[in-house]
């Protein structure tokens, strides 16, 4: 009864997260079936276990209240004993031996509602714990997050008590005594602080993945760079800031020269190495204010938001130099160039791709020019010129 309420699962929770319980995904002919996903899925039933102990425990005192005042027969208490008492172990076991634990602890889930359901009419519609059960034992199916498992539940729960009506034809006693309320209290309070942490979890979990998703979305692999989409956004703002203010931004795009050799002639994981440590050397020789971004392949951009020419093109040969000083270890004679383009930013500039075809003008002239050089504008455009009249 209160047995779902700690694991609400998201599609963002990890695979290996105690709240994972994510419904499983079929799969289909071109993505071969996790093995870890599954694994974990298979131990759904143990992270179920003590929470059904504990909310079929409390659930039981709270129907054992309502037989203690009714005088039962001696069979109701065994049922009693049977549903609350020794179901969790047995449900733990069933789930355990089964070669399919993740279906088996779904068919556990349903008998759990068919449970609630039975109680209603032993209980003889004693409001109170009545509706806590079945309140309870629905909002545990719906926290799982496994599609549809709520409404699954229904027949079962429905079926379970017509059945126990027609059998023991109860005359129905709504009226909760002091006794009862105080009985079915833990189990009311109990389960509304494991629902609280519950949901305070799976916050936190989504919070954190969140801010890893994002940075994954920033950080190409290779290179600790920004990604493209990610300097671009970087390289809007400067221009941005260009238009509003007049900062003087530059833009370098940085080309490795005849990387196609490197990839012919050594092996694509060579070039991929080239590539990782051009990234690094582009890294450590910008500032701390400096955007670098890679753009594509063995091509890089670096923003140089609020900086004046003579800066902006120091940086430039600064990155020029450290790459022909690079030495990799595994390719001790290989000799690495780059060619640069520099590009300011103009007030004609009115979107990024048009002061990006500035910088891919100069790199071009660069490789034309030899290679291993900076081409680009050497003086900055005068502050007020850089504001356009519109703005
Ligand atoms: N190893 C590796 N190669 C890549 C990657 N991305 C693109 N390439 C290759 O990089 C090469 C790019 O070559 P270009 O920049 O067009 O030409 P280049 O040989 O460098 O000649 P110049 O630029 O004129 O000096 C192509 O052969 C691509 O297949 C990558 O991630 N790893």
């Amino acid at each position: 009864m209160l047995a779902r309420c700690r694991r609400l699962p998201v599609a963002a929770i990890p695979e290996n997260h105690p709240h994972h319980t994510q419904a499983p995904v079929p799969p289909s002919p071109s993505r071969p079936p996790s093995y870890a996903a599954s694994a974990t899925r298979e131990q759904t039933y143990r992270y179920i276990y003590p929470m059904r102990v504990l909310g079929m425990g409390l659930g039981g005192v709270a129907a054992g209240s309502v037989l203690l005042e009714q005088q039962v027969p001696p069979a109701y208490w065994w049922i009693l004993v049977a549903t609350c008492f020794v179901w969790p172990h047995l449900a733990y076991l069933l789930a355990r031996r089964s070669k399919e634990r993740y279906r088996a602890e779904k068919r556990n889930l349903l008998i759990d509602s068919a449970i609630a359901g039975l109680w209603v009419p032993l209980m003889h519609f004693n409001l109170l714990p009545s509706l806590v059960l079945v309140t309870v034992t629905t909002f545990d199916k719906l926290s799982t997050g496994i599609k549809r498992l709520w409404l699954h539940s229904l027949p079962g729960l429905l079926g379970a008590a017509g059945l126990a009506t027609l059998l023991t034809r109860p005359e129905p006693m709504l009226q909760s005594s002091h006794l009862v309320v105080l009985c079915t209290l833990p189990l009311i309070i109990v389960h509304t602080l494991a629902s609280s942490i519950g949901s305070y979890r799976l916050i936190r979990t989504v919070s954190r993945q969140n801010r890893q998703l994002e940075e994954l979305r920033r950080t190409d692999s290779q290179t600790g760079l920004y990604t493209r989409d990610h300097w671009q956004e970087r390289a809007d703002a400067a221009l941005r800031d260009f238009r509003a203010r007049g900062e003087p931004a530059y833009l370098l795009m940085i080309d490795i020269d005849r990387f196609k050799f490197i990839n012919d002639t050594l092996g694509h994981s060579a070039g991929d190495e080239v590539i990782s440590a051009v990234g690094h050397v582009i890294r450590d020789c910008i500032r701390a204010h400096d955007s670098a971004g890679r753009y594509g392949g063995d091509e890089f951009a670096v923003v140089c938001a609020d900086t004046q020419a003579g800066e902006a093109r120091a940086i430039a040969e600064r990155i020029r130099a450290c790459v022909q000083d690079l030495r990799l270890p595994e390719q001790p004679d290989l000799r690495l160039t780059c060619s640069i383009g520099l590009a300011a930013a103009q007030a004609r500039h009115d979107n990024l791709r048009a002061w990006m075809n500035d910088a891919d003008a100069a790199l071009y002239r660069a490789k034309n020019d030899g290679r291993n050089q900076v081409s680009g504008e050497a003086s900055p455009p005068s502050v007020n010129s850089a504001v356009p009249s519109t703005i």
